[in-house]
């Protein structure tokens, strides 16, 4: 239907490392919010239709053009080529990554063969599609206004006002280029430097090539790997090194569904799995600034520590809905800020923990006070491990003894017990080695199901949860232990949607999300279970597994939090950075495990028993 917003894969990333826009293959901008991650949108049509502001460039004949697209390689670059009757046109979407100067998206439409009509289509709403801005020409530059607001489009093609829309139509020939580039500017400031987008284009594509450059992996998923890595790198906030969860809000985990969130923040645990898949790339930079942006967020006093914050380090992050907008294909409600950030979620100190182990690990060079923060933290776990919370699903019913986050517990005390050792403190080790044993005890007594053999969700509770496949990779138990190779199994049996992974069962008598419908499989647990699967030896089962979760990247390799294998779609917020992390966490281990094969036996072929290559 011509105005609603596109499927969530028919939609590709563009970002300047301060906010980023989702462009159609349609070639529509439905989303962009400006001048941070966290900005209200300029363009919100993904959240209902094109009359919550969109900016569509497009062959003017709707009737039979075919577009495909690509990523200029390892940029984040995106060139839609389109095909029609009378000729060929290429359409070049970027964002310029600068240190200073307005945040700006250029568009570049140059004709590769015949005339062909082009439309543009600009419908600019601030205020997530509720306020219509006062538009004006000014200074060469078509301006709309509202507030402190002001967006300007500099283009020599000369927009017309069709009602609360300006369009042009306008032909392109072989080898001509045409430019629009569209900048947000303070509305109390005089006109923005105008910006040259060719010369940007040149400076863009340089930069994510530059960045590119020091990346480690070299093995048979190469392409999905960078791919991941420069999303991964396109979702931090390069002021301050926060990294946020996806650029979207509302997204939904269901169509139709209740299950939409704002996921433009910094989460804990999502950003110390962020660190861990840079950190394995060589990209040390991105974690160095990511553990600065940490120690600045959590300054203060242990109690008050929360499990997310703003790009920034916000702590307010108050949820509301924006209740004029239809929500994606009628989800609603549009959730704006997120409640989760005042949650008890135990798990998270253990995630950061790990996070800084590791980094340490990988030569980063241990700050002065990060072992005194790390004594008042675990002096705060200490009295809070036995108590109920909400766990990493961010459940919103009743608190409960979660059986992951007393694992995560267990991992902060025994990473403490690690770094101690190598540091020579030992005072605080035999007191975090006491206290971690004891958690083991605990979850070993209370989280086990002899009879099923299985650990659940949380003490006492019958149901599973696909957090659980964590267990072997944090080294709580070894992945040869009977009671893990149980949990993993028990989750085959019982967590599968056609072969991907639901997080856990909604919608039981006991599931305590206290939300009510459903949602989708959950990819980065599907990512675990392929993980699980190498970890117990049934490597085959894992690159397979493995295998289909990359077909399910869309035609430039994104992916969303969830997936739907009945309607073949995919869910959530989007691009997520917590189903991309195991994403190049498994290239990594399955690529280990091939190349320790290759040694033991010099005839195996590479990329493993399949000889997988990605195109
Ligand atoms: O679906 C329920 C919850 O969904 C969000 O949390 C999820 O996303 C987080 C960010 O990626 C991730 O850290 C968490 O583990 C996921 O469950 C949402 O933010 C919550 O408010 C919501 O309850």
């Amino acid at each position: 239907m011509p105005g609603q917003p596109s499927r969530i894969e028919d939609y590709a990333l563009i970002g300047d490392l301060l906010t980023a826009a989702l462009v159609g293959k349609d070639g529509s901008i439905d989303w962009l919010c400006l001048p941070r991650f966290d900005s209200p949108a300029c363009f919100a049509a993904l959240l209902g239709d094109e009359d919550n502001g969109r900016w569509r460039i497009a062959p003017a004949d709707e009737n039979g053009p075919y577009s495909q697209r690509r990523y200029r390689d390892d940029t984040a670059i995106l060139e839609t080529e389109w095909e029609t009757t009378r000729g060929q046109v290429l359409v070049t979407d970027f964002m310029p990554c600068r240190k200073t100067g307005a945040p700006s998206l250029v568009r570049i439409v140059e004709g590769i063969s015949g005339t062909v009509d082009m439309r543009m289509d600009l419908r600019l709403r601030f205020d997530y599609g509720r306020v219509l801005p006062w538009m004006r020409r000014r200074g060469g530059a078509l301006t709309g206004t509202a507030g402190p607001e002001s967006v300007w489009l500099r283009t020599p093609v000369r927009p017309v006002a069709h009602g609360t829309a300006h369009t042009a139509v306008f032909p392109v020939t072989a080898g001509e280029r045409i430019p629009f580039v569209l900048t947000w500017h303070p509305s109390h400031l005089a006109a923005p430097r105008p910006l040259d987008a060719f010369e940007a284009l040149r400076s863009t594509e340089t930069y994510w090539r530059r960045w590119l450059r020091r990346l480690t992996y070299d093995g048979p998923y190469r392409d999905a790997v960078a791919r991941s890595l420069i999303t991964l790198k396109a979702l931090t906030y390069q002021p301050t090194g926060g990294i946020v969860a996806a650029p979207t809000t509302s997204l939904p985990e269901e169509i139709g569904g209740v299950r939409n969130w704002d996921y433009r923040f910094c989460w804990l645990r999502d950003a110390g799995m962020t660190l861990e898949a840079l950190l394995r790339s060589g990209f040390k930079a991105e974690a160095d600034a990511w553990r600065g942006w940490l120690e600045r967020a959590v300054a203060g006093r242990p109690e008050d520590v929360q499990i997310m914050y703003g790009i920034a380090g916000e702590r307010r992050l108050t949820e509301w809905e924006a209740d004029w907008l239809p929500g994606y294909e009628g989800s609603r409600p549009v959730r704006i800020g997120n409640a989760a950030a005042a949650q008890r979620q135990l798990d998270v100190p253990g995630e950061v923990m790990d996070a800084i182990h590791l980094a340490i690990g990988c030569g980063l060079r241990p700050r002065k006070h990060l072992a005194s923060l790390q004594a008042v933290f675990l002096e705060h776990l200490e009295q809070v491990w036995s108590e109920p919370d909400q766990g990493l699903w961010e459940m919103r019913g009743a608190p409960r003894h979660y059986t992951h986050s007393k694992v995560m517990c267990w991992v902060a005390f025994d990473r403490a017990v690690k770094l101690a050792e190598s540091h020579a403190r030992p005072g605080w080790v035999e007191r975090w080695r006491e206290v971690r044993d004891r958690i083991h005890r605990d979850i070993c007594e209370k989280a086990y199901d002899p009879e099923r053999n299985t650990f659940t969700q949380s003490y006492g509770s019958p149901e599973l949860d696909a957090a659980l496949l964590q267990i072997p990779q944090t080294g709580f138990l070894p992945a040869d232990d009977p009671r893990v190779i149980g949990t993993i199994e028990a989750v085959e049996r019982e967590l599968l949607q056609d072969g991907l992974v639901a997080r856990y069962s909604v919608g039981t008598a006991d599931s305590p999300d206290g939300l009510t419908g459903g949602e989708g499989a959950f990819l980065a647990c599907s990512f675990w279970l392929a993980d699980a699967l190498r970890l117990i030896g049934r490597e085959d089962d894992a690159r397979a597994l493995y295998e289909r979760l990359l077909e399910l990247r869309n035609d430039v390799g994104l992916l969303s939090e969830e997936y739907d294998p009945r309607a073949r779609r995919q869910l959530g917020n989007f691009p997520q950075a917590f189903t991309h992390v195991p994403l190049i966490r498994v290239a990594y281990e399955l690529d280990r495990h091939a190349l320790d094969a290759r040694r033991e036996d010099p005839k195996a072929p590479p990329g493993g028993p399949s000889g997988a290559k990605e195109g």
